[in-house]
Formats: structure tokens, sequence, C-alpha cells
């Protein structure tokens, strides 16, 4: 049994809460923007391990704390990436003990592999030309989201003609286009699309719902318990 601190109370805070206790964990600490003064080293030290899942414009300072109180941190909020790599540099040093993902979900690691694979097919005939939908609920603050951004630097390292990525409508030859749908309460689907003159190939992932990021978070919390440095779902899935 775990004792978890929830940073981020909200749709995902809500899910880690309800798939920890059914794991027979506890949770001890829940902050959101009605407690923040309540996020102290004194009251994070009670728990083995922290869960955040806030804002582009929280994660950072909230991980940061987690480390200051010398407690494990899982997080999964997106729309950080340039804070988000001096962060893995730290606890890569090994005082500190992180495990990010921008999808925790089982099956969005799967895609990734697939479409890793797709992507050293594609290479060999050069004739396809990839493209990213990512379509989220309307609550979702930052586009494109995280896991359109992890599958899109799969795609560049893969594929030799792009380097990087850009967010409809903007276009650029050498950048993979990825557009950004914002609809109703979709809780994540993801789709890329190689098109060629002759025909076009289509990888899809669709959530069902938001368990299977909760699961994925609660699983990274076990396994990060007693270990030190920086994690992530490869370490955890061990797909390859
Ligand atoms: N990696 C993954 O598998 C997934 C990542 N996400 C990401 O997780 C993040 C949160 O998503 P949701 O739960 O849907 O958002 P949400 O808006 O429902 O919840 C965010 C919560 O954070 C709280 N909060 C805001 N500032 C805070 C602070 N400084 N300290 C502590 N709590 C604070 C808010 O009060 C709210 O309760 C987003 O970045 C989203 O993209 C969402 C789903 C899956
Ligand atoms: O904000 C969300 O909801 C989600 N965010 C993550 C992302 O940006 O990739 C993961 C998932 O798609 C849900």
């Amino acid at each position: 049994m775990l004792k978890i601190a929830i940073i981020g109370y909200g749709k995902m805070g809500h899910q880690v809460e309800s798939v920890a206790t059914e794991r027979g964990h506890k949770i001890v600490l829940t902050i959101d923007n009605n407690n923040l003064n309540d996020l102290t080293t004194e009251n994070l030290k009670m728990a083995d391990v922290a869960i955040e899942f806030t804002s582009p414009e929280t994660a950072y300072k909230n991980v940061k704390k987690c480390f200051e109180a010398g407690i494990p941190v899982v997080c999964g909020t997106t729309g950080w990436n340039n804070q988000l790599e001096e962060l893995i540099k730290v606890a890569q040093k090994g005082e500190n003990t992180f495990f990010y993902a921008s999808n925790f979900s089982i099956g969005v690691n799967i895609f990734f592999k697939i479409t890793r694979y797709a992507s050293t097919l594609i290479e060999r005939f050069g004739s396809y030309s990839p493209e990213i939908t990512e379509i989220h609920h309307t609550q979702k603050i930052d586009a494109p989201s995280g896991t359109a951004i992890s599958i899109a630097n799969i795609l560049a390292d893969e594929l030799s003609n792009y380097n990087g990525w850009t967010l409809k409508p903007e276009t650029s030859d050498e950048k993979i286009p990825i557009e950004a749908i914002r609809e109703g309460t979709v809780p994540g689907t993801h789709i890329v699309n190689f098109n060629s003159e002759i025909d076009s190939i289509t990888l899809k992932h669709e959530a069902k719902s938001r368990r299977g990021f909760a699961f994925g978070a609660v699983m990274a919390a076990e396994f990060i318990h007693g270990r030190k440095g920086f994690f992530n779902m490869d370490d955890l899935l061990k797909l390859d």
C-alpha cells in the first residue's frame, strides 16, 4: 500500500484517486486551486509518492517542490516540454525520482511502437507524407497535445525528410503537420495518416475514457517506489 499525494484534483486527479483506492493505496493529500497553500514540504513528506496532473503553467514548480521534499513524483501534465527537459536532467543525476509520460495509456504506448515501425517501412519508399490529427475535449488548454508531439518526434526520428512539427494551419515542407481539434468531451483521439498519390494508410488510437491514463499513472507510482532517477513508459512497459 502506497500513501499518495494527488497534486491537481481535477478530471485526472479524481480518476487517479478512484484507481489508486481500488488498488489498495491511500490518498493522504489532495491539492487543487482551492488549497494551494497546503502544498508544503511537511505535507508532502506524509506521502510515499506524488502524482501530478495540473497545468502547463504550474507543473514545473510542483515537480520541483516534490524534488525539494525528497518525494518521488509521477507527472502527466502536458504543454511544458522546454522546462520538462531541465527537470529530466536533474532527475537523471540520480538524487531524485521522476516519472514522466505525455500519455500513460498502455494502448497509446503500443500505438507509439506501431507508428515507429510503420515509419521505418514508409521511409524505404519516401512517397508518403505524414500528418497527425488529435481530437480532445474543449477544456484542454494546450495544443497540440503532448501525445501528438510525442508521435511527431517518433515520425521525425524515422523519416529523413522531416525534422519537427508544425501546428496547422501553419505549414512547412520539413515539418510534420499536426491538426488539433477541440470537440465536446472527447477524452483523447490520435490519428496518424500517411498519404501518397495512390493511397493512404491510417493509424488511430481512441481513448474511451480517462481510466487508462489514470491506471498507467498509478502503475508508474508503484514502479518508482524504491527507485531513483528518471523513468518513462518504456521502463515500465518494456515493449521493445
Ligand atoms: N499524461 C497523460 O496520460 C494525461 C495528461 N493529461 C494532462 O494532465 C493535465 C491535467 O488535465 P485535467 O485533469 O484534464 O485538467 P483539469 O483542469 O481537470 O485539472 C487540473 C487541476 O489542477 C489544479 N491546479 C491548478 N493549478 C494548480 C497548482 N498550482 N497546484 C496544484 N493544483 C493545481 C486545478 O485546480 C484542477 O483541479 C493537462 O496538462 C492534461 O493535458 C490529461 C490526461 C492524460
Ligand atoms: O488533456 C487531456 O485530456 C489529455 N492530455 C494528454 C495529451 O496532451 O496528450 C493525454 C491525453 O490525450 C489526454
